[in-house]
């Protein structure tokens, strides 16, 4: 793997390691959220190979990750098609320290 500076290189072993832990081979339906980190995301996601993706239906969480689906030609759904979603990755906008783990992070003043 190429190295990235600073920044960008934390957010994509971030997403690197959350793809890698998370989206497992038996998930089938895959939310995928937005922000800056999440073309990381797809980008791992497309590492585990054709095979384990043409089984599967990524759910856009925007505008932004929907047309990160269709750039990679990953099979795109609609939220409303389905009860229930495996798996889903988003960003984050901060951690608190004042919450014990794993639920430390917020994203616009919720935790997740
Ligand atoms: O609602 C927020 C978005 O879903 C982002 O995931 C979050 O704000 C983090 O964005 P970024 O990856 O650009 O730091």
């Amino acid at each position: 793997m190429s190295q990235l500076p600073g920044i960008e290189g934390a957010k994509r072993l971030a997403a690197y390691t959350a793809v890698d832990k998370h989206i497992l081979p038996h998930h089938k339906i895959i939310g995928i959220g937005s922000g800056s980190t999440v073309p990381y995301v797809v980008e791992r996601i497309m590492q585990q190979g054709t095979e384990l993706n043409k089984g599967r239906t990524f759910i856009p969480t925007g505008f932004q990750s929907k047309e990160l689906i269709i750039e990679a030609g990953l099979n795109l759904g609609d939220v409303d098609q389905y009860l229930t979603i495996d798996v889903t990755i988003d960003g984050a906008d901060e951690s608190v320290t004042s919450i014990a783990p794993p639920i430390r992070l917020t994203q616009q003043g919720s935790l997740v």
